[in-house]
């Protein structure tokens, strides 16, 4: 019999940790239920001590997840256990991770700490979050340049203070596969009482290795992995998901362990993920890019029509991509759409929430000819987008763009209930539009991301966009679609503009002050 692995998913935690991937409550809900769909082993859900947009949103996730344990990080202080606990107390199973650096870098500089103090408050915090959870975890900070004999003290400390997992991370993603494998294996060896704890560890993309520096680990010892879908995370990101979950399943050759992972939810849980945060997936990103199994040249086509697995060494359908796709239309009835959703993992609190989705599907299928998947994910985020807060909210929206001329944008906004018109040039439609906007909302605002993607393929598709705003320090993303490019610009401007207005529905710490 194998070992289990161990998913640790923390995308809503190191994951929202991405310039501009904050999310709400309620979008962290969806991704956390889309997360224990998946059969996800522990979902972070959060840093209650950061705020408390984020406080609220662990303990709304600790509310609704049964089977996943869901965890929530501390540093190791006691307010911040404290918070973390008071955030998981709902949790069925509910465990605190606490973390404080082993580095001499981060000791003397960041800390100010000597390594006894270091030692003698990550024992203290232990103990401390003991007191509310059998169920602890604690991490090295930076164990990668930390001194092996002192981990192996640390480390040592926290089991006998209660310390159930051990998680070591590359904090700098500055580690090479065979390299942390053998740190993995010398601890696990050093530790005189390595085997009262589980084994993890938590890598880092700096140098594009999280995943196979966390695969080494895993063929040392490790048995629990932290990941997050499609990789977002901190800088370049976090080990992803999906390429541990299927390396693991597609070489059970190789590896003596495997996932609980309900591999179908990978594909859904990617698109979720994605059009929440508004970070596109890389069309050649493995398993969950658009090309991921798709065959362009004619010998690989010829091969796979013979034998698939000449060219395919895992298939869609297992990863949640679905065979027949184009289902709805604007015959489709509201039964037909409801129960695509539920397929799609989408679920609606009330029937006003069907019924205005349904709506918008109606107006959407009479501009476009099919309905795929990936419109209906996005109508969704959408309808979360408008329902979340709509301080301002696009009336209706006129460009002129010729050849030869310049650019003319003419907005209707509705901003707390009253109509504002205006007027502007740009270089181009776009611009144009997003100045018209800025005469009324006046903002003062940094634009420092646009980007335009189409959802499916075709010229009547829709064209998703993300605007990255940037105000006071402040970064938020927003999000629009549409299948006129210029509209969902538009509405990705406001959507950004609206999340600036309203700070205390956003979990991200950075998210204070008004606009
Ligand atoms: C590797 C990681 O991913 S770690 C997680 C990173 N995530 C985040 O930081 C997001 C959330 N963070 C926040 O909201 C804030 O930083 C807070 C609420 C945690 C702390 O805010 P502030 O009290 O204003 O402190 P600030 O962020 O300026 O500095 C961090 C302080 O924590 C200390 N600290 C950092 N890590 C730890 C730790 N693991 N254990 C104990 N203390 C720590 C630092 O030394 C510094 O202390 P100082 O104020 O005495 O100099
Ligand atoms: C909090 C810890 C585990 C972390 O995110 C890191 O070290 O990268
Ligand atoms: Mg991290």
């Amino acid at each position: 019999m194998k070992d289990q692995l161990i998913i640790f998913d923390t995308t809503l935690r190191d994951g929202e940790q991405s310039p501009g991937a904050s999310m709400t409550r309620d979008e962290k809900v969806r991704i956390a239920k889309q997360l224990e769909r998946m059969r996800v082993d522990i979902i972070e859900a959060g840093f209650p001590v950061a705020s408390p947009g984020d406080f609220e949103a662990v303990k709304a996730v600790a509310e609704v997840i049964r089977e996943s344990t869901v965890c929530a990080l501390a540093r190791a202080v006691e307010k911040d256990i404290d918070r973390a606990a008071e955030a998981i107390k709902p949790a069925r199973r509910a465990r605190i991770h606490t973390f404080i650096a082993t580095s001499p870098i981060h000791m003397q500089h960041k800390l100010r700490m000597t390594p006894e103090q270091v030692l003698e408050r990550a024992v203290a915090m232990v103990k401390r979050a003991r007191q509310y959870t059998d169920d602890v975890e604690f991490s090295a900070e930076d164990a990668v340049r930390s001194e092996v004999d002192f981990l192996c003290r640390i480390f040592e400390a926290a089991i006998t203070a209660g310390a159930r997992t051990i998680n070591v991370p590359d904090t700098v993603g500055y580690s090479i596969p065979h390299a942390w494998g053998e740190r993995i294996r010398t601890l696990i060896e050093r530790v005189p009482n390595a085997d009262r704890a589980i084994w993890s560890t938590h890598c880092h993309n700096d140098l594009g290795l999280a995943v196979a520096n966390s695969l080494s680990a895993v063929l040392n010892g490790a048995r629990q992995v932290e990941c997050t879908v499609n990789g977002l995370g901190e800088r370049a990101g976090n080990a992803s998901l999906e390429e541990i979950v299927m390396t693991v399943r597609t070489r059970q050759d190789v590896f003596p362990c495997d996932t609980r992972i309900d591999a179908t939810q990978i594909v859904p849980a990617s698109r979720l993920v994605s059009g929440i945060t508004g970070f596109p997936v890389q069309p050649n990103k493995a398993i969950v890019g658009a090309n991921a199994f798709a065959h362009e040249s004619g010998i690989h086509q010829d091969g796979v029509i013979k034998k698939r697995e000449t060219y395919e060494i895992m298939r869609a359908e297992d990863v949640g991509w679905t065979a027949n796709r184009m289902v709805l239309g604007k015959h489709s009835g509201r039964n037909a759409f409801r129960q695509r959703l539920k397929e799609l993992g989408i679920e609606f609190r009330t029937e006003a929430e069907i019924n205005s989705a349904f709506e918008r599907f109606k107006e959407l299928a009479d501009k476009k000819h099919e309905i795929f998947d990936e419109d209906l994910q996005a109508l969704v985020t959408e309808e979360g987008i408008e329902q979340e807060n709509e301080h301002f909210r696009l009336v209706s929206l006129r460009v002129c763009s010729e050849t030869g001329t310049t650019p003319h944008a003419r907005v209707v906004l509705a901003v707390d209930g009253s109509e504002r018109l205006a007027g502007a040039d740009g270089s181009g439609p776009v611009d144009a539009a997003f100045k018209a906007i800025d005469s009324v909302v006046n903002g003062g605002v940094q634009l420092q991301l646009y980007s335009v993607s189409n959802i499916t393929s075709g010229t009547d598709s829709q064209g998703e966009v993300t605007v990255r705003l940037e105000k006071g320090g402040r970064i938020v993303n927003g999000h629009g679609a549409d299948t006129d490019i210029v509209i969902a610009s538009a509405k990705a401007y406001l959507n950004a503009l609206n999340k600036l207005v309203e700070p205390a529905a956003r979990t991200h710490p950075q998210a204070g002050q008004p606009i």
